[in-house]
């Protein structure tokens, strides 16, 4: 499990270095899943190549890395639209020399002059330039998509390329899923800025987190909002993660929409409605309904009842919010103790004792929440919080300290940094996924063993789960199949567990 701090460290092509018909220029920046490289083509055709790797993973958490690499390249190549980033081809990189290269998927995408993200970082308060028909473009980018039957899962203004003669598209479908009925599933990661505050309360199975289209409209107000302010973002808070409190505290009723006053009326009505505080009230509105909406906007004259740039409630956004009270939509205000800061909305959801610790035992208490929270995300019923703490404690000892660099296995859940980084959870929303941190630990195990059960049922294991999760967590789920059990090379382990877990489990 590899980087010596959250985040996955650029993959290293240097300058001149040839895949196919192209040659790397010069790195233009990194995400979760890949680095894009600068390049030419024949007769110096300009190109962005973005490397996908997979490196030297667990064979179980390859698997899934792989898949996600898979659906990217599924979703690029069959990208087509004036609006959607072009991709010509999907290579792979044959290169024994280079290791951390070999194996690695390249797609071949037209290049982009820059993202809207750059062009927001530049821009003097007041809209950016050509902002209007950079959120046209981007709109009916997205009405193609969901057109499509997908969802594209991480809109955001790094996710908007502007080209060099102007053209708008939408990128990176590293997290682009298709719907099966009414949701897809997409890795539990996203933007935190972008996200709808309803993404924290739905839950993770193996298939990943189940996000609706109407999370993509959430997305596309929190950008135009942006792009039309010259960057702020509709919620208040200092840091991503303040400001994804502040849009579930929103959500919950418990503060008003403020939206930028200096935004034109229509703008405004049509920003409130994207962010309406749930996925029901958000339903009505979709890509195309916006799309076309955007269309209208841009039709007309920008300036009328622009106003001083204060933020000032929007009239909108309240009598969202007030429907959604009229009809009980509005997720309950927490009644119980201060929630921590990662915990999704409780509605609709039924705690059981499962769900809780023994309230005497030796679990510290500052993790208690972290862990009962992560537990109940899954809805495997083996992944409770009495296992997950007594898989830490028999790991770690509930030491958020602890490192064994001997096996390359740090923090609270012993995590090996390479294989936390493909599994990665910001447990604490504090904008950055660390081993180190226990919330981001925690979480991160709550999913890896939410899969890891979902994969050894599919195999059709029913007998001694909290066990054999136990033992895949220490050593993989593959492990665990091909030994028909727990290995026994772990056995001290697993017993340990078991041990803690009936501790845990008293009423
Ligand atoms: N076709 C392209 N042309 C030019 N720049 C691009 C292109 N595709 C992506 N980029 C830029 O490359 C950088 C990395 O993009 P990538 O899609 O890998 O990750 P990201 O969107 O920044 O992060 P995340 O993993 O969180 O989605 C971004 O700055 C993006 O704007």
């Amino acid at each position: 499990m590899v980087p010596p701090g959250p985040g996955r460290p650029p993959l290293d092509v240097p300058a001149g270095y040839r895949v196919g018909d192209w040659t790397v220029t010069g790195l233009i920046g990194s995400g979760s899943w890949g680095s894009v490289y600068a390049a030419e083509g024949a007769e110096g055709r300009p190109a962005a190549l973005k490397f996908l790797g997979v490196g030297p993973l667990a064979p179980g958490h390859r698997a899934s890395v792989e898949e996600r690499v898979r659906q990217e390249v599924r979703f690029s190549l069959a990208a087509r639209h004036p609006h959607l980033i072009r991709t010509h081809a999907a290579l792979t990189v044959a290169d024994p020399g280079r290791p951390d290269l070999d194996g690695c998927v390249v797609l071949v995408m037209d290049r982009a002059r820059c993202s809207v993200q750059d062009v927001l970082a530049e821009a003097a308060p007041g809209r950016v330039p050509d902002a209007v028909r950079i959120l046209r473009g981007a709109a009916e980018g997205l009405a193609e998509l969901h057109a499509a039957g997908w969802v594209h899962g991480d809109l955001k203004p790094a996710n908007i390329l502007l080209g060099e003669r102007g053209e708008v598209w939408l990128g990176d479908f590293g997290l682009a899923a298709e719907l099966d009925g009414t949701h897809a599933y997409v890795p539990p990661m996203g933007t935190l800025d972008h996200l709808p505050p309803e993404w924290w309360s739905e839950r993770t199975g193996s298939r990943g987190t189940a996000v609706r289209p109407s999370a993509d409209v959430w997305a596309f107000g929190v950008v135009a909002h942006q792009v039309l302010s010259g960057g702020l973002h509709p919620f208040p808070g200092a840091g991503a993660r303040a400001r994804a409190l502040a849009a579930q505290s929103y959500a919950r009723g418990g503060a008003p929409l403020r939206l930028d006053a200096a935004l034109p009326d229509g703008w405004r009505r049509l920003i409130g409605e994207c962010l309406a505080p749930d996925h029901a009230a958000r339903a009505g509105l979709t890509a195309a309904h916006v799309s076309s909406r955007v269309a209208e906007l841009a039709g007309q004259r920008w300036g009328a009842g622009r106003r001083r740039r204060v933020l000032l409630p929007s009239a909108l956004g309240g009598a969202v919010l007030a429907t959604a009270i009229g009809t009980g939509l509005l997720l309950a205000r927490d009644s119980g103790p201060p929630p921590p800061a990662a915990r999704p909305s409780t509605v609709a959801r039924i705690i059981t004792a499962r769900d809780t610790l023994p309230a005497r035992s030796d679990i510290p208490g500052a993790l208690r929440p972290y862990i009962e929270e992560s537990a109940r995300r899954c809805v495997q019923p083996e992944v409770t919080p009495a296992l997950m703490a007594a898989v830490l404690k028999a790991e770690s000892g509930f030491d958020i300290h602890a490192r064994s660099p001997a096996t390359d296995e740090y923090g609270i859940a012993m995590w090996t940094p390479r294989v936390f980084t493909a599994w990665a959870v910001d447990g604490d929303l504090n904008g950055t996924k660390d081993y180190m941190s226990a919330p981001d630990a925690i979480a991160t195990m709550g999913v890896y063993l939410c899969w890891a059960d979902e994969q050894l049922k599919l195999q059709g294991v029913r007998d001694d789960l909290p066990a054999l999760l136990a033992a895949s967590y220490r050593t993989s789920v593959r492990t665990v199949l091909d030994a028909g059990g727990v290995p026994e090379r772990v056995r001290p382990h697993v017993d340990q567990v078991r041990r803690y877990l009936t501790q845990y489990s008293r009423a």
